[in-house]
């Protein structure tokens, strides 16, 4: 079997002087939805960024044999590596399907993709089934719900052929129910791709993490399933610790609002 693989060694990335991510190396196999949690500044944003080109980094980050650090953002998505942002960056005046034309970069003028058009290029088509927006696809995704558009977005990561995709809170802002489909759609194309989700909602990962890294400071914490993460006494200390920050900040608050 030829599996896509990424593999990170030694990662680091400074801010003058401050290392937001502190020597990661983590490797993540096609087919294995893989979560990346942790605290708020832990660097997990950063990480994402390093491997897109965002981020000045050092070490190494493979796709397969090829080294990514030292590539240019375009370069790097070209070569099939695709994230997703916290807010949804689609074109919100278009329809499903110009946004997904647009991305596919199908090689017509901007007239010829505003044009309505009856035939519908195969991984265009497969996109709309794959994400569930077929029955949407003339519709202005400006008007679609907030979830739809993060299922846009990830369509749009597929007619680029995207090998690997990061994911950037894909859940954030979304209904129990969008949530649950999201997660089926993360099941779906991870199948067949390296997908790494960063996540903050810990019920999301519980049920769909084929594998959690979890990250604190900069450094890789913990990293194995989601039982073996759970059970980690450093990883129950750190969150532990969160809520117990988020507890005494709610006090406070309370205290001062009396
Ligand atoms: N451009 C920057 N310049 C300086 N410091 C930065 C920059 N970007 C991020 N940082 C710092 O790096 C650390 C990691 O931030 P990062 O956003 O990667 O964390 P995160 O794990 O994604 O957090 P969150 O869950 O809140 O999004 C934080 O301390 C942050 O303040």
């Amino acid at each position: 079997m030829n599996a896509d693989y990424l593999e990170l060694s030694d990662v680091r990335v400074s801010f003058d002087g401050f290392l937001a991510v502190d020597g990661v190396s983590m490797t993540v196999l096609q087919g294995d939805l893989r979560f990346l949690i942790g605290p708020n500044g832990a660097g997990k944003t950063t990480l994402v960024d390093a491997i897109t080109g965002l981020a000045p980094a050092t070490g190494s980050v493979r796709f397969g044999r090829t080294e990514l650090l030292g590539r240019k953002v375009h370069r790097i998505a070209r070569l099939g590596i695709g994230r997703t942002f916290q807010t949804a960056s689609v074109f919100e005046e278009l329809t499903v399907l110009q946004n997904l034309d647009i991305a596919a970069g199908a090689g017509r003028g901007p007239l010829t993709l505003l044009r309505a058009r009856s035939a519908v290029p195969d991984a265009v088509a497969e996109a709309l089934e794959t994400v569930g927006l077929s029955a949407r696809r003339d519709e202005k995704a400006g008007v679609l719900a907030h979830g739809q558009k993060q299922w846009l977005e990830i369509g749009m990561l597929l007619v680029q052929n995207s090998r690997v995709l990061l994911l950037d809170e894909p859940v954030a802002g979304m209904s129990g129910e969008e949530r649950e489909q999201t997660g089926e759609l993360l099941r779906r194309v991870g199948a067949e791709r390296t997908v790494v989700v960063v996540e903050h909602d810990m019920d999301f990962m519980r049920t769909f993490a084929d594998s959690v890294t979890v990250l604190h400071a900069g450094k890789v914490l913990s990293e194995g399933t989601v039982a073996q993460v759970q059970a980690d006494e450093g990883v129950q200390e750190v969150y532990l610790g969160e809520a117990a920050t988020r507890k005494a900040l709610a006090a406070v608050a309370e205290q001062e609002g009396e």
